[in-house]
């Protein structure tokens, strides 16, 4: 190994840490289980979903995808001299998170830094995945120590890929709807109730929309910079689930077309800004369903490209990991962010993103 590789001690191991997916139509129903158990969500809600993944076979994207990423990651850290075991476990489906510990035990892994597929605080697409760590290490002999690396949403790495799917979207609109076309950003609804408890309590809450609203504002810059527009834009919703009654955020992303379409709007991209890759909610809810809708009204509708496995965005994940070892260490270090936010914690303040409904032991927190 060259002497100038970079150190990443204290780690010896990376860990992609993801949601997971059905692989084949018998195992729609028990991924459906696994996803929603003690969640309260209603039996038809479920079957619809269920329709969406048996429509593609039955199979996720999502798995594919995170396989991807980790060829794109070994590949990004051996080009840098970096010489570092990667391992991936998911919450929902195999590989999962328990199992893939049990292996890490078993490989000698002493400490590891973990990157979750999920860019947003939130109850869902952080905390629980934190619960998922400590019940993966739970009870386990020779666990590694885990580190869950920064919040990236606002990196660089992740928005820029993002900025150049909506150049390449917007260029692909007819010419005379072009300057005029909406950015719809759109990212996963959430309840109301875990929007407001998303962050640390001491922040009021609401950093689930708040994050959002930082990226899509340094995405319409950067896009002025490049076209010279401004385009307007919003921040909706897609994959709403739950019980009727209860408030999730919104306007759905179909209502938001139409409500484009009725104001006079010439065209819209819709930017998956809250995916980090093609997964079902995007390749069903907005390719699927919300491109029919904007069909049926006669709006001139895209859909721009997630960061997947953009080599700019697995670069970020070794820049996250670099940073981290390096304050593990007790080194200064640059923290690369984008927007008004700044950079992230590098571990959670106690009760950040908490679950009004359970309080379940967590790990990578204050
Ligand atoms: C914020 C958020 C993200 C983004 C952050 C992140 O990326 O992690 C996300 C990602 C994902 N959600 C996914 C799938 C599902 N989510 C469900 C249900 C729910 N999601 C929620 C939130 C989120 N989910 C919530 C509040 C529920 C209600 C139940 C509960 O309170 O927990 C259900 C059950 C059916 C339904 O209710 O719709 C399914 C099948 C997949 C896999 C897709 C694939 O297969 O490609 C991915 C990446
Ligand atoms: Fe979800």
């Amino acid at each position: 190994m060259p002497t100038d590789a970079p150190d990443v001690s204290p780690y010896d191991a990376l860990l992609l840490v993801s949601f997971g997916g059905p692989e084949a139509p018998e195992d729609v129903v028990p991924f459906l289980e696994n996803v929603t158990r003690g969640r309260g969500i209603p039996r038809e809600r479920l079957e619809e979903v269920g329709e969406h993944y048996f429509l593609f076979g039955g199979k996720s994207p999502i798995n594919d995808q995170n396989r991807e990423f980790l060829a794109g990651l070994r590949t990004d850290l051996a080009a840098a001299g970096i010489d570092l075991p990667v391992y991936w476990g998911n919450r929902n489906w195999d590989p999962y998170l328990t199992d893939t510990l049990a292996q890490m035990a078993a490989d000698g892994v002493t400490r590891a830094a973990c990157f979750v597929t999920s860019a947003y605080s939130s109850y869902s697409s952080c905390r629980q995945y934190r619960e998922n760590l400590f019940d993966a290490v739970d009870g386990l002999d020779g666990a590694p120590r885990l580190d869950k690396l920064r919040h990236y949403f606002n990196h660089p790495g992740f928005v820029e890929p993002v900025v150049d799917g909506v150049l390449a979207a917007l260029a692909d609109l007819p010419e005379e709807a072009r300057a005029g076309a909406h950015l719809a950003f759109v990212t996963h609804s959430i309840p109301l109730s875990m929007n407001d408890a998303s962050g640390p309590p001491e922040q009021g809450g609401g950093a689930y929309v708040t994050q959002h609203l930082d990226v899509a504002a340094t995405v319409v810059a950067r896009v002025a910079e490049e076209t010279g527009v401004e385009h307007p834009h919003e921040l909706v919703y897609c994959s709403r689930s739950g019980a009727p009654h209860i408030p999730w955020l919104e306007p759905d992303v179909n209502d938001h077309l139409t409500s484009l379409h009725e104001a006079g709007a010439p065209a819209v991209v819709m930017v998956p800004v809250g995916f980090v890759s093609d997964h079902m909610e995007v390749i069903y809810d907005l390719d699927t369903e919300a491109l029919a809708t904007a069909e049926e009204l006669g709006l001139p509708a895209r859909r721009s490209a997630t960061a997947g496995t953009d080599p700019r965005f697995v670069a970020a994940v070794r820049d996250l990991l670099l940073e981290r070892a390096a304050v593990e260490r007790g080194q200064e270090v640059a923290r690369a962010s984008t927007g008004a936010i700044g950079p992230m914690w590098d571990a959670c303040p106690v009760g950040c993103c908490a679950n009004a409904r359970a309080d379940k032991p967590t790990l990578c927190g204050a």
